[in-house]
């Protein structure tokens, strides 16, 4: 099927500028930086239900989210959303890093985040029929599965991608999670200096927990005017305590701009 071309003027990109990696940059050393970006309803949840594919962004917030694609090195999302969506994951902005650029060269390479390698990847899977057609890159997966499956892995490198091993952090209510200072230092080896976080719910909630937010340059998040009701897949990172023991607010965004687009308003902000 063929994809959708998407374009986003040069007027609506204004707002977002300072909440953008530079389009180049002395790479000094650091870490990659983080965009952590996603669409959420008025009830804070991502999903209608764990695994299922929502599409709450409307027409021109899903424009900018693939205008934010085209400005980083690399998209990561968690494995219970690669599993959920079969995303496609690459940049279908018409022009300068989309379709209609130099092609290939400056698609932003996917990123998922898969302790246990248990993604079932197949010829069908979306991200790897884009990569085929030249339209898209095959994913990195970080795992700490020393031994991903033998055909997994044969399939991703066919067409570009491969496995990066890396240890196990902690287990989180049964979930293993990596270590995100880990995973940045395996993607700047990698040369991706530019990160667009898109979720899902348990990368994001991490991400915003006090002790991972330094690794955080700023937050774009789409809000849209319904609600998903209970039992979605909800954005509510674990709440803080302060040296008493007196329960603190989990997170508050600074240099914050509010941005309406179409039916939906954009939210940015910085740690
Ligand atoms: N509305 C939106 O913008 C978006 C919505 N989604 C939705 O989110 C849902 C998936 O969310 P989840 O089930 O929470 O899966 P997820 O995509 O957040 O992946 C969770 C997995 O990540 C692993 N993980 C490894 N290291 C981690 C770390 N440091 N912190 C947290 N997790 C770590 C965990 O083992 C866990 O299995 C899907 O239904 C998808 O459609 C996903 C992205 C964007
Ligand atoms: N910005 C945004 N708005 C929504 O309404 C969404 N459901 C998502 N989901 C994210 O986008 C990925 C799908 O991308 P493709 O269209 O397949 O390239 C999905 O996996 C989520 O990361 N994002």
């Amino acid at each position: 099927m063929p994809e959708e071309t998407l374009s986003f003027s040069d007027s609506e990109r204004e707002f977002l500028e300072k909440y953008l990696p530079p389009n180049s940059r002395q790479h000094d050393g650091k870490l990659p930086s983080i965009t952590l970006t996603f669409a959420t309803s008025l009830d804070s949840s991502i999903a209608l239900a764990p695994g299922v594919r929502t599409q709450l962004s409307g027409p021109r917030s899903k424009a900018m989210t693939h205008y934010i694609r085209s400005r980083h090195d690399a998209i990561l999302i968690g494995v219970g959303t690669a599993a959920a969506d079969d995303p496609a994951l690459n940049c279908r902005l018409e022009g300068a890093g989309g379709y209609g650029s130099d092609g290939l060269s400056q698609q932003p390479r996917p990123i998922v985040i898969d302790p246990s390698a248990r993604w079932a990847l197949s010829e069908q899977s979306r991200i790897l029929v884009l990569a085929k057609a030249g339209r898209g890159r095959a994913p990195y997966i970080l795992t700490s599965n020393p031994s991903p499956p033998k055909e997994s892995v044969e399939l991703l490198e066919r067409y570009g991608g491969k496995y990066i091993s890396m240890g196990l952090s902690k287990v989180v209510a049964g979930r293993s999670h990596l270590d995100w200072k880990t995973i940045l230092e395996q993607l700047k080896d990698e040369g991706l200096h530019s990160i667009m976080v898109e979720g899902g719910g348990s990368i994001i909630n991490s991400l915003l927990e006090p002790q991972n937010q330094n690794h955080v340059s700023s937050v774009i998040v789409t809000i849209a005017p319904l609600w998903l009701g209970q039992g979605g897949v909800v954005v509510s990172p674990e709440q803080g305590t302060d040296e008493t023991g007196t329960v603190i607010t989990a997170s508050t965004l600074k240099a914050v701009k509010w941005h309406p687009l179409g039916e939906d308003i954009v939210l940015c902000g910085t740690f």
